[in-house]
């Protein structure tokens, strides 16, 4: 038995909610989102940890206080969602030694001048190589600990993207933590509201299907097929694919026929980040939490190791939280062990800044985002130098079948308002096609009648012609 939808959504995060929402606002009703896990979010979810709520993927809204409004934000001032303000611009004076001795403020300040001065000339060499010229000077790598800490934020964090950082220029510099027991997750619910039916903030329109992994996506020239791992087939004009760029890279969804080359290099092609935020819980607070202290930061000689931490006192004051970020390759090591290992670790750290007498945690939370099959990592990372035809092909619809997902947003990949957007835009050019198909529909059957009156030896040479997809797309 097969069910029958004019769209199927692949995934029920914050691009596959948007795209659905726009479709219906437009006419499509009869679509049905197909969800692998027990929830809708993806990589917007919180769970209780001590007695908060704690955001295990999307912590921030980023990007407010600008010439235009961040439309999450817009979402999230709409929900009365509660949300703090970060300021990072302390942390690089907040950075101690292993022997628990803060460096001082010239030093810290001289060494992120030399940090910036060299990503600035190595982001030129990149620039110069890319235009087949030969630069001379190679910036110097960083060496001490304080170096390498601080080449870990300006990378792995407020460098990671390509310059200009559009989310930064068009909505603004500020950030914003959501700290509501609701979560971040609860604009997503509210976005189901327009259009599922729901009752008490429980969703139960059966065009939502949860649990349902996608296995199979088959298109034919009259529609695609999805066959997902419990043995349900699902059939519909279109489908939209929001899983993760991490996700395509796996081997979780087939599609037939295979995509074409340009679209699997281009999937293949494109850099997945993995951030990891671990949550410690303690019997009470040893860190210092005055003003310019939330964010601290750890020097030791193996980058990126515990380096960047934040408490949460400014959040949930009294919750005795403290967070630390790893990401790629420390954050695969962790998840490849137990949380007792991790909560070892983190503590030799904490005893190296703050002494041995302070409390052991009594709780610990170690997010696996990588070892997720249905996310295979925390976010898309588009080289430096950026590729518009890296992205266009990772974005660009193949016949039947459109993709969607912070991935495919040209100017805000990696973030929760670039799934959003990205999910209308999608469903925008899907409406667009579907209305031209409608245009091509007469002609279709009239071909088709003559293809059946006439037995052409070779229809096919009609159905390359006139595919409505192939019209649109031009990539089939
Ligand atoms: C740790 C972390 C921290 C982050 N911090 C921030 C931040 O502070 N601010 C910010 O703006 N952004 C942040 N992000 C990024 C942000 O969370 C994402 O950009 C955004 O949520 C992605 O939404 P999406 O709809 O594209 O993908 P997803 O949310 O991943 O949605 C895709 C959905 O598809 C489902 N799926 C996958 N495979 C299948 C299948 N085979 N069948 C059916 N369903 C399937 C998944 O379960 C998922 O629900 C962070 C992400 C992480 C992981």
């Amino acid at each position: 038995m097969s069910t029958t939808a004019s769209v199927i959504i692949i995934g029920a995060g914050i691009s596959g909610i948007s795209a659905a929402k726009e479709l219906a606002e437009n006419g499509v009703e009869n679509v049905l989102i197909l969800e692998a896990t027990d929830r809708i979010g993806g990589r917007i979810q919180k769970q209780s940890f001590g007695d908060v709520s704690v955001e295990l993927g999307a912590g921030w809204i980023a990007g407010v206080g600008g010439k235009e409004s961040n439309p999450v934000w817009e979402l999230a001032s709409r929900l009365n969602l509660r949300t703090c303000f970060s300021d990072y611009t302390n942390a690089r004076f907040n950075i101690y030694d292993r022997s628990g001795k803060i460096f001082p403020t010239g030093l810290a300040a001289d060494s992120y001048k030399k940090a910036v001065d060299s990503a600035i000339l190595n982001l030129k060499r990149l620039e110069t190589q890319c235009a087949d010229k030969i630069s001379e000077e190679a910036p110097s790598s960083p060496k001490t600990p304080i170096e390498l800490a601080i080449d870990f934020i300006l990378h792995d964090f407020e460098m990671a993207e390509v310059e200009p950082i559009s989310t930064y220029v068009d909505f603004g510099e500020r950030e914003f933590l959501v700290a509501d027991e609701r979560g971040y997750e609860s604009l997503l619910y509210k976005m189901a509201e327009d259009f599922l039916f729901t009752s008490d903030g429980i969703i139960l329109d059966n065009r939502l299907k949860l649990n349902k992994v996608v296995r199979e996506i088959e298109q034919s020239r009259n529609g695609v097929m999805v066959k997902t791992e419990d043995g349900s087939v699902y059939e519909a004009n279109y489908v939209i694919v929001s899983a993760s760029i991490g996700v395509l890279q796996s081997n979780l969804l087939s599609f037939q026929p295979p995509l074409p080359r340009w679209k699997t290099e281009a999937i293949q092609n494109c850099d997945v980040m993995v951030y990891t935020k671990i949550f410690l819980k303690f019997p009470h607070c040893f860190w210092p939490c005055g003003p310019g202290q939330e964010f601290f930061i750890y020097a030791h000689e193996q980058r990126g190791y515990f380096t960047f931490w934040q408490h949460m006192e400014n959040a949930y004051p009294g919750s005795n939280i403290l967070v630390v970020t790893l990401t790629n390759e420390e954050s695969k090591r962790v998840e490849a062990q137990s949380d007792e290992e991790t909560l070892e670790e983190a503590m030799c750290v904490l005893r190296d800044m703050f002494g041995p007498t302070i409390p052991y945690a009594t709780d610990i939370l170690v997010p696996r985002w990588w070892n997720n099959r249905f996310q295979r990592g925390s976010y898309s990372n588009y080289p430096m130098i950026s590729d518009n035809q890296l992205q266009q092909n990772i974005k660009a619809p193949t016949g039947r079948i459109f993709f969607t997902g912070e991935h495919t947003s040209e100017k805000f990949s990696g973030y929760v308002h670039g799934g959003y957007l990205a999910g209308m835009e999608t469903s925008k050019s899907l409406l667009e096609e579907m209305k031209q198909s409608l245009l091509l529909q007469p002609l279709l059957d009239f071909t088709e009648s003559l293809t059946l009156t006439h037995k052409n030896p070779n229809p096919q040479i009609y159905s390359n012609v006139i595919s409505p997809t192939n019209f649109i797309s031009g990539r089939s």
